[in-house]
């Protein structure tokens, strides 16, 4: 199904840096049942703002789909099968969401791509999220997809040590980033939001954080 959706991207693009590409408007017009999916998504769980294991409450506002999803609370950061906020399993990862994701990575060299978590990520004016490394997942030989949606915003593309220079890109409504092999483990992050309104999303830009992480 999701060759004819992305037929449009077939050939594969180059790497901004080895390892990581940046798929333009890879979405298209899969926006709109994408942010269907979302709503009902978030009718069964809803945003929340996790705790940092420090006892600091995050400013982006998160939930999950999938088999597992990604929380943080006082004792540290994980993958859990139930939300902890209603004890039930996190929402089905809807077929619309799989879809994009493999065809994104396949895009972008990655055939095998099982995602089994999708972090989804609120961002209103303000709102950062610091330079860090996705290493909570068990496989690293699998790339994270990383989808935005509504409002623009900086991405804080590092290197392997925190200290590393900092590569910062314009993600804008649509586009797709993949990063996989050598820069599975790069550091990265969001730069504060602009109070800027997208004509279909509002003040906010959602951030779609695809991973095997079981
Ligand atoms: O919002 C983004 O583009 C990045 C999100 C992210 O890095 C994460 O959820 O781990
Ligand atoms: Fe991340």
């Amino acid at each position: 199904m999701h060759d004819d959706l992305f037929s449009h991207l077939t050939s594969t693009p180059e790497p901004f840096v080895p390892g990581a590409y940046l798929l333009r408007d890879f979405v298209g017009q899969q926006d709109q049942p994408l942010l269907h999916d979302l709503q009902r998504i978030l009718a069964q769980a809803p945003w929340r703002h996790m705790q940092t294991p420090g006892g600091l409450t995050m400013s982006v506002a998160m939930s999950n789909c999938g088999k597992l999803g990604w929380v943080s609370d006082r004792r540290g950061y994980r993958y859990a099968s139930l939300d902890p906020l209603s004890g039930l399993p996190w929402p089905k990862m809807p077929p619309s969401f799989e879809a994009l994701a493999q065809s994104a990575a396949a895009v972008a060299g990655c055939e095998q791509f099982q995602p089994d978590a999708c972090l989804i990520n609120r961002y209103e004016s303000g709102t950062k999220l610091s330079l860090h490394q996705d290493k909570d997942e068990r496989d690293f030989s699998q790339p994270i997809v990383s989808v935005s949606l509504g409002v623009a915003a900086i991405f804080l593309f590092g290197g392997l040590k925190r200290s590393d220079p900092v590569l910062r890109t314009e993600l804008t409504h649509g586009d797709v980033v993949v990063w996989g092999g050598p820069s599975r483990l790069r550091y990265h992050g969001i730069a504060p939001l602009k109070p800027e309104e997208h004509p279909l999303m509002g003040r906010v830009r959602i951030n779609l954080t695809f991973r095997a992480a079981g």
